[in-house]
């Protein structure tokens, strides 16, 4: 491993090699496509205009910023244990290098629950996306400061025509603007600087009131407990995405439950600084 290279460097290294080994399967993989049918909502469906918070829970082995968390956890079953304390959707963490996911993880889900699946990888080639969609995902991240601009919007415009949902991770006012340029309809705040890994929550409270009324937003990162989620919820998020901290409990119902307990709101609107 080239020493001289971050960590995200290496790993989009890592999926310019897996693409070249898809390369050979495109036609295939596009019969396939082919053969599924059309269209796949289901994960802006789940949490658009809901009474309580939205939860898409995470399943997350690794992580470059604090290591292995639950390296051996079951995947099934710990989604089993999502799903039954009310997740709306599952994240599959799937980056191998850093994060020890697999596509592998993500099809076994797929068989043991019905809720949406949103593939977190990073992703960069059309052929990432096929594939997620023969995997049985309903969204897939697409990450726009990992993107050059004409990738961005080339690959936001593939998402819809071959009929998946992207989740449009943002981290700043100019990539905000440049996700609605291309018209995205969910907008994820990342609160995690993906370069330093700080992660602070003020991210979403400065970027929120920048986002029309109309978008899904979720708040990704560092979040751990119910108040949290309430301010989030009053300050007009749609929905959180917890990784970590669900990995780390003995008990992911509980503290679902815990985390949910006082974000039965409305979302608040997001009101832009300017005006108060
Ligand atoms: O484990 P946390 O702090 O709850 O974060 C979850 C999720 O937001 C994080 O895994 C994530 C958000 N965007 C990403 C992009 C790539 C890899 C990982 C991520």
């Amino acid at each position: 491993m080239n020493r001289n290279l971050s960590w995200l460097d290496q790993i989009i290294a890592s999926k310019k090699e897996e693409i070249k080994k898809l390369l050979p399967l495109h036609s295939k993989m596009e019969k396939e496509l082919s053969e599924l049918s059309m269209p796949r909502k289901a994960f802006s469906a789940a949490l658009r205009h809901k009474k309580k918070m939205g939860l898409i829970a995470e399943f997350k082995r690794s992580s470059p910023s604090i290591g292995v968390i639950g390296s051996s956890t079951d995947p099934i079953l710990q989604v089993s244990k999502y799903r039954k304390a009310g997740a709306d959707c599952i994240s599959v963490l799937t980056e191998e290098k850093f994060f020890n996911g697999s596509l592998e993880d993500l099809k076994k889900i797929r068989q043991s629950v019905k809720l949406p699946l949103l593939r977190k990888d990073f992703i960069i080639h059309e052929l990432q996306i096929l594939q997620s969609i023969l995997a049985g995902a309903d969204a897939i991240l697409l990450i726009v400061s990992i993107l050059p601009v004409k990738d961005f919007f080339r690959l936001y415009s593939y998402c819809m025509q071959v009929g998946i949902e992207p989740l449009v991770e943002v981290h700043d006012e100019v990539e905000i603007e440049r996700a609605l340029e291309a018209g995205a309809s969910i907008i994820g705040i990342n609160n995690r600087d993906l370069r330093t890994f700080h992660v602070d929550l003020l991210v979403s409270r400065r970027l929120l009131p920048l986002i029309p009324e109309d978008k899904i937003v979720v708040s990704e990162s560092g979040i751990s407990s119910s108040d949290d989620l309430c301010d989030l919820r009053m300050r007009g998020a749609d929905a959180v995405l917890v990784g970590e901290f669900l990995m780390r409990q003995e008990d992911p119902a509980k503290a679902i439950a815990d985390l949910l307990s006082r974000s039965f709101l409305p979302r608040g609107t997001r009101k832009s600084p300017i005006f108060g």
